[in-house]
């Protein structure tokens, strides 16, 4: 049988945490041949509820589960892991935006990186889904001097998913025939969902942009950015099976690939791709091939477009500036 890969889940008993965790047992995020070992990390008042779900795991049979540990110890949590999806954090309610989340939160996140530094595998890979999720990906990496800069990433797989959504509802047509949408920027009300270079059945993204500016600006555009706080309206409490399922699917396609002439959309620490400053994490069109993301470069952006992306990344220039100002990096 196949070494199993180590797949850490902090806040493994909140409610992403409950839809993801059973997603990965069964196969869906690393395939149907690769046998899983997960780590339950939690906060120690909630580990009493991580072994409910951890019983519930044994209790489906999984025949790719080949163990689960429970930890409040993240030194213990991520101690030789493979995937550290980490989801640990809380969630914004009614009237906040992510960004109000980072004194919350953003203290999680140094002490995670540098457990990650200390004691994962090698080959790490680490989503970080928990927000503000860019900014805090930012922390553990710089937490984490010595794991290189592209095994930390932010999710924002979710408004990518959301995205193609929309426009497939718009051009009618089945969201499988929607390619090549990017969210660029911020995962918060500034992102950018880009539809110009997407081929959707074969027409371009561009026309529908093109020829309904209003559509594009007054519609498009804000459903997809405000989608997470629309859920939270409706549902009381905020979006978990979508953002899990978007946690396989950029797991997935990190590890497996991306399938041939399309992308997909990732928060990676920029190298200076498309005048993003160096260090800030940003998401980008990204294809994944052997196991490591590139950003597709070259593409050739309009000024509506240029001006988006500008103020999204300006926004995380700022999220850096307050994280350095509160000691965090
Ligand atoms: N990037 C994205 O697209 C999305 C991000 N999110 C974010 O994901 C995060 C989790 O959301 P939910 O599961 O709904 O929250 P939740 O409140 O249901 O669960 C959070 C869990 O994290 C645990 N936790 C807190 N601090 C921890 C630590 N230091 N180590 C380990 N575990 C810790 C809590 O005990 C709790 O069980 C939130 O920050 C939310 O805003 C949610 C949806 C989409
Ligand atoms: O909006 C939120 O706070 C949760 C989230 O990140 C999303 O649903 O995109």
């Amino acid at each position: 049988m196949t070494t199993p890969v180590n797949v850490t889940v902090t806040g493994a008993a909140g409610q992403i945490g409950y839809a993801l965790l059973f997603r990965i047992a069964s196969g869906a995020m690393l395939g149907p041949d690769t046998p899983v070992r997960l780590r339950l990390l939690e906060i120690p008042q909630a580990v009493k509820a991580a072994e409910g779900t951890a019983m519930e795991l044994d209790d489906c049979a999984f025949p790719l589960l080949d163990g689960i540990d429970i930890h409040d110890d993240p030194a213990a949590g991520f101690a030789g892991t493979n995937v550290a999806l980490l989801v640990g954090a809380r969630p914004r309610g009614p009237g906040m935006e992510r960004a109000d989340l980072l004194e919350a939160n953003g203290g999680i996140f140094g002490p995670q990186g540098r457990a990650i530094n200390a004691g994962a595998a090698d080959d790490v890979r680490v989503l970080v889904v928990g927000n503000p999720a860019n900014t805090n990906a930012l922390i553990a990496a710089s937490n984490a001097p010595d794991v290189p800069k592209d095994r930390f990433t932010a999710m924002t797989r979710l408004d990518h998913n959301r995205a193609l959504s929309q426009l497939a509802r718009r051009a009618d047509v089945p969201v499988s025939q929607v390619r090549r949408v990017t969210i660029w920027g911020n995962h918060s009300a500034s992102q950018y969902p880009d539809v110009f270079r997407a081929d959707v059945a074969g027409t371009p993204g561009a026309r529908y942009a093109d020829e309904d500016k209003l559509w594009l600006a007054d519609d498009f555009v804000p459903t997809v950015a405000k989608r997470g706080a629309a859920i939270i309206e409706a549902r009381g409490a905020s979006s978990a099976a979508s953002a899990a399922n978007a946690a396989i699917d950029h797991v997935h396609d990190w590890v497996l690939g991306t399938p041939e002439g399309d992308w997909t959309s990732a928060g990676l620490w920029s190298t200076g791709e498309y005048g993003v400053p160096e260090g800030l994490v940003s998401s980008f069109p990204v294809t994944s091939s052997g196991g490591a993301w590139q950003v597709v470069e070259g593409l050739d952006l309009d000024a509506f477009s240029r001006e988006r992306i500008a103020a999204s990344v300006q926004e995380l220039s700022e999220e850096r500036e307050a994280v350095r100002a509160l000691g965090l990096v």
